[in-house]
């Protein structure tokens, strides 16, 4: 029986929330508890060690009882700030990332990413459901990292560009499309009910 190997889990909580008028979008309440908290729930049981990327309000992230990093590129960056930082204070030799405006995340992405990541042999698997990716639900190799300074270092930022110069396998997800639904504005948040 081979058994799995160890997965940090690291929860994207380092953007602007532009969409819902600059909110720290961790924090906003959905049906009375933040959304961080949500996903803390979902995602937490199923990685071995848990961390959380956030750029502002530290304190407040703090207060979930996990340990908080803001990303080591300035300017806010994109989600690729966020897993850069993140490979580098991992304490597993594999990361897993779920974004924190995502509250209903499936119960077993990491299980069937590590699944697809370990079977193609792939040094990141990313999640998709039909013909849509879903780019920052995803599992890599920390020693991806070095690979991420470079391409950081050059001035890349977009995550689907990185991907491309990886060995990356598309996992399906398609019998848990509701599950990747995420909230970016207030009447997604409305419509999923305060
Ligand atoms: N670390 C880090 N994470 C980011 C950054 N920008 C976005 N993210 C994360 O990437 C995921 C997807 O983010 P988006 O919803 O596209 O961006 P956002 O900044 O949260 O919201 P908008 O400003 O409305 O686009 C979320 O988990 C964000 O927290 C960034 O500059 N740094």
């Amino acid at each position: 029986m081979s058994t799995r190997e160890k997965i940090t889990g690291v929860i994207l909580a380092g953007g602007q929330g532009r969409r819902m008028g600059s909110v720290d979008k961790g924090l906003v309440e959905l049906r009375g508890r933040p959304m961080a908290e949500w996903v803390i729930e979902r995602f937490g049981p199923q990685v071995d060690e848990l961390i959380i990327n956030a750029n502002q309000n530290a304190e407040r992230y703090a207060a979930f009882g996990y340990p908080v990093f803001p990303d080591d590129i300035g300017g806010f960056a994109g989600p690729l700030a966020g897993l850069h930082a993140a490979l580098a204070r991992a304490q597993h030799p594999l990361v897993a990332t779920a974004p924190c405006d995502s509250p209903f995340l499936p119960a077993d992405l990491v299980e069937r990413l590590y699944r697809g990541l370990t079977q193609a042999d792939a040094e990141l698997a990313v999640a998709r459901t039909f013909d849509q990716p879903h780019p920052v639900f995803c599992l890599c190799r920390r020693d991806v990292l070095a690979h991420l300074d470079e391409f950081l270092a050059g001035g890349g930022r977009k995550i689907d560009f990185w991907y491309a110069t990886l060995k990356v396998v598309e996992v399906q997800f398609d019998d848990e499309e509701d599950a990747f639904r995420n909230i970016n504005t207030r009447d997604e948040l409305d419509d999923v009910g305060r």
